[in-house]
């Protein structure tokens, strides 16, 4: 599993067992559902309830389903899993909904998983690869990265409305590619090393080439996808990007391996600082830091910087409120990064904290080096939360 050094000699690939993409998809929701269960309950926030009630409300109805929905508490811990968990035996729900971003839907697979039903994946932004896997990534109450939690089934269903995708802040869509980014860049490592997957045994040439497939589409449509989706617009480059961002990036990294960028982004959630900002932002520091780690082309790493920045994402440490921080801060981040069970072991080499310490400090003078000759502005530290 990951994060060891064992060398399995099987491959596998795992995945849900229907993906469901379009404009006005949330309007089939119903009758996907039913196919499952007979009595869903709705787990998401307040915010994402009020955007899509009315429309499941008729969905559900039409297909013969009660509507029930619970609040998430917004943060995926085990000891929220279990609140929910004790609502779905208390309802004898027989199939529970993940509505939301990334947390809202790890903690339904959760709490799904707990009761012993099924679960179904209905993300409502494009912002992680969270709604296909069969894991959670569980959080302290602060924040922290806590662990991974697998699985041993994915989502029944995964159903993504892009035309929600389109009316949310792009940011959203922005983080989704930085996690989507990093799912190659891993996979690749991974590959290098003939190292485990998140999945179990090592990677099949069809979960490799999924990784790949996702950063190919995301180079090519990133940019119109991001300027159309500030305009609340769905276009083919919408519609290409979603689908990078949620089902090959997920299927990519669960299927093909997690290596250094996703251990740095968890060594980041260890300080406060980082805790403002999304998944797939801290995610792309991780990518840029792993990058410099490997010692990947020069060209290679500055056309990265460039272009994550031209999308959004922050490729220095002051944008992720790590600018003028003592050693110590970015040494927890480090230790963390690299606590035995975590992925950056997979990377083809052996990882000492030492190492990851310096790569993430060259991050810095590297990025600011690349947005200067690029002539991309200078990076701004984020608003305190
Ligand atoms: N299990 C996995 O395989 C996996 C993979 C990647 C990330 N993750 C996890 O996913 C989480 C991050 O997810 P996230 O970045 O989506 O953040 P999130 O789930 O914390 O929150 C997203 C926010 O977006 C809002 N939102 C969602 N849809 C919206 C819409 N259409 N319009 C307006 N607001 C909307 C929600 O109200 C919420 O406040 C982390 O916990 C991360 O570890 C898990
Ligand atoms: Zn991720």
């Amino acid at each position: 599993m990951a994060g060891t050094n064992s060398k399995p000699t099987t491959r596998s690939l795992i995945s849900p067992a229907r993906y469901v993409q379009g404009p006005g998809a949330i309007a089939e929701l119903g009758s996907h559902v039913a196919r499952i269960g007979a009595n869903p309950l709705l787990l998401s926030d307040d915010v994402v309830r009020g955007l899509t009630e009315s429309a499941i409300t008729s969905s559900f109805e039409e297909a013969g389903l009660p509507v029930r929905f619970e609040e998430f508490g917004g943060m995926p811990t085990a000891a929220e899993a279990r609140r929910v968990a004790e609502i779905i035996d208390k309802h004898g729900v027989d199939v529970v909904v993940g509505l939301g971003g990334g947390a809202a839907i790890d903690t339904a697979k959760a709490a799904g998983d707990n009761a012993g039903i099924r679960w179904v994946s209905v993300p409502t932004a494009a912002s992680t690869d969270a709604p296909t896997s069969a894991l959670s990534v569980v959080y302290t109450e602060e924040g922290a990265f806590e662990s991974y939690r697998f699985y041993t089934r994915n989502p029944d269903l995964v159903l993504i409305d892009t035309r929600l995708v389109a009316n949310a802040p792009a940011r959203f869509l922005i983080a989704g590619v930085g996690d989507a980014l990093a799912t190659w860049i891993e996979a690749r490592a991974v590959q290098r090393g003939n190292g485990p997957t998140m999945a179990g045994g090592r990677a099949t040439r069809a979960g490799t080439t999924l990784a790949r497939l996702s950063w190919d589409i995301l180079w090519e449509h990133a940019l119109p996808a991001i300027e159309a989706v500030r305009a609340n617009l769905v276009t083919p480059s919408v519609e290409a990007v979603v689908e990078a961002n949620t089902l090959l990036s997920g299927l990519g990294f669960e299927s093909a391996g997690l290596a250094a960028a996703h251990a740095i982004h968890d060594g980041l959630t260890a300080v406060p600082h980082t805790h403002g900002l999304a998944h797939g932002e801290k995610v792309n520091i991780g990518s840029i830091t792993q990058l410099i780690l490997e010692g990947a082309p020069t060209a290679e790493i500055r056309e990265f910087i460039e272009f994550t920045t031209r999308v959004g994402l922050p490729t220095t440490l002051t944008e992720v409120g790590l600018g003028d921080v003592e050693d110590d801060v970015l040494r927890t981040v480090v230790e963390a990064a690299t606590a035995p069970e975590e992925t950056i072991h997979n990377m083809p080499f052996e990882v000492v904290a030492e190492d990851v310490l310096d790569a993430l400090k060259a991050v810095e003078p590297l990025a600011r080096s690349v947005r200067a000759a690029a002539g991309l502005p200078e990076p701004k530290a984020p608003k305190r939360h």
